[in-house]
């Protein structure tokens, strides 16, 4: 059976990163079992992360390989069979920890997607400032800003922009060395390494590159032992002037458990928010997209789609391939009808998309407060506005009840949201730059 995670990892070797492979599937050793496969990981964190992120993967491949729905048992621990206590080390069985079907990650590999380029990334008001920001850091780096913090909501084209930053640094100077990695993978390689007590060579990997590109920081919240090991290669980067990029899901200030002293170095550099593209941007993100992966989409079915799916990019995308995968496959052309027809559930969630939580965090990117004053309790004037709106806009966009409006403001009382739809919509029939505003939000909010 042991032969049978073997094929299973040169599968997967395929199919992903070299970086990935060697964090996460190489450690796990393999065991035949009467049900099926028995995988042992060497800590609970990458139990978890291996349940999470590839356990449904390799069920997949496992029972493509043998034909049967077998059983992936994941647990912490060792292949090898217990061993009574009495018994000499040397009688017991070796463990069957499986050689590794793929050669070791090389010492150096930089992790970035060659697709992900400044070429292929569109320019809008969302990102702008962001694009430029990362040119100037790909044509300059370590002196132009260090670190460069891309920030924003998922599937916005962080990473994209941070790839296109490794690459043309590479690109202008084959020799530079380039390191992505996700934060997981950071945190992956540091556990490895504390039990293989190969922390020294951890470091060196790490301080010795020219740029250092880590993605979605906010999962190190609450990893204390990684945010004092991150914080150290910080340090130790930032005073030779190599390069850092990181991005977050949110300003940094605003992920909790993330240590002070780090959230402070964070600021030194620059930070950029990375807004949802607007309707223009979405309708050239997606020609652009069917242009490259040679889908033919006329601009009436992109502008369709850009209408109805304003979530993020990564959905758009998908709407995408969804069309071109099942065109391709009835051989049809995607017209309007066509696209109406095959999208039809995936356009109908996203007609309900607007959420509370969506209207809060469009309400507070409008009028630049902090989400977490906007749901607080204190009453100046700056943020009792701009919460009456949020009220308000809740009641007119959601099917959600006053009480329950009330409550995902922080607790409030029916009534106060009643007092602010009241007033909102007197205040919109006296007032234009009021009545602007709300019109311009509903816009953001519905497309
Ligand atoms: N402006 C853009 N131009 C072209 N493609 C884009 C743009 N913005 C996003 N995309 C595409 O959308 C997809 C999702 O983007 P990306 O993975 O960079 O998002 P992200 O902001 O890093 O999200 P997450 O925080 O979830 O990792 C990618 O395929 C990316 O190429």
């Amino acid at each position: 059976m042991s032969d049978l995670w073997r094929r299973c990892l040169e599968r997967l070797e395929g199919e992903l990163n070299a970086e990935d492979l060697h964090t996460w599937l190489m450690p796990l050793q393999a065991r035949d079992d009467t049900h099926g496969l028995r995988l042992f990981a060497p800590n609970p964190y990458t139990l978890d992360t291996v349940r999470e992120r590839y356990l449904a993967r390799i069920e997949t491949v496992i029972s493509q390989l043998t034909g049967h729905d077998l059983t992936v048992r994941l647990e912490v621990g060792s292949s090898a069979p217990r061993v009574a206590p009495a018994s000499k080390p040397a009688a017991a069985p070796a463990p069957v920890r499986v050689e590794p079907a793929v050669p070791e990650a090389p010492a150096y590999t930089h992790n970035l997607d060659p697709h992900y380029t400044f070429e292929t990334f569109v320019e809008g008001k969302s990102n702008q400032l962001g694009k430029a920001a990362a040119m100037q850091v790909a044509m300059n780096p370590g002196r132009a800003y260090n670190p460069l913090l891309l920030y924003g909501g998922t599937g916005l084209g962080k990473t994209h922009l941070m790839h296109a930053t490794g690459n043309l640094m590479r690109e202008r100077n084959p020799d530079f060395k380039v390191l992505y990695l996700r934060s997981e993978q950071f945190v992956g390689s540091m556990i490895e390494a504390l039990r293989t007590k190969s922390m020294d060579e951890f470091k060196r990997r790490f301080r010795s590159v020219d740029a250092l590109l880590i993605d979605d920081i906010q999962f190190f919240a609450g990893k204390d032992t990684t945010q004092e090991e991150f914080f150290h290669t910080f340090n130790a980067l930032f005073e030779s002037k190599q390069q850092i990029i990181l991005t977050c899901d949110r300003y940094p200030k605003e992920v909790d458990k993330l240590e002070p002293r780090l959230k402070s170095r964070l600021g030194w550099g620059l930070s950029v928010a990375i807004e949802p593209p607007d309707f223009e941007t979405r309708a050239a993100i997606l020609l652009s997209k069917a242009h490259d992966k040679g889908v033919a989409v006329g601009e009436n079915v992109a502008m369709l789609l850009a209408k109805r799916i304003r979530s993020n990019v990564r959905d758009l995308e998908g709407a995408l391939n969804t069309l071109a995968a099942r065109a391709n496959f009835y051989g049809k052309p995607i017209t309007i009808d066509f696209a109406e027809e095959t999208l039809r559930d995936l356009l109908a969630t996203h007609a309900q998309a607007v959420t509370v939580p969506n209207i809060q965090k469009t309400v507070a990117d409008y009028y630049q407060v902090r989400l977490q004053d906007l749901l607080s309790k204190r009453r100046v004037r700056s943020l009792a506005r701009p919460r009456q709106i949020a009220m308000a806009l809740s009641k007119e966009l959601t099917e959600h009840s006053l009480p329950e409006i009330g409550e995902a403001f922080g607790g409030r009382d029916h009534t106060t949201v009643l007092h602010a739809c009241r007033t909102i919509k007197k205040l919109c029939e006296t007032d234009t730059r009021m009545r602007q505003d709300w019109e311009q939000l509903i816009r953001i909010l519905t497309g």
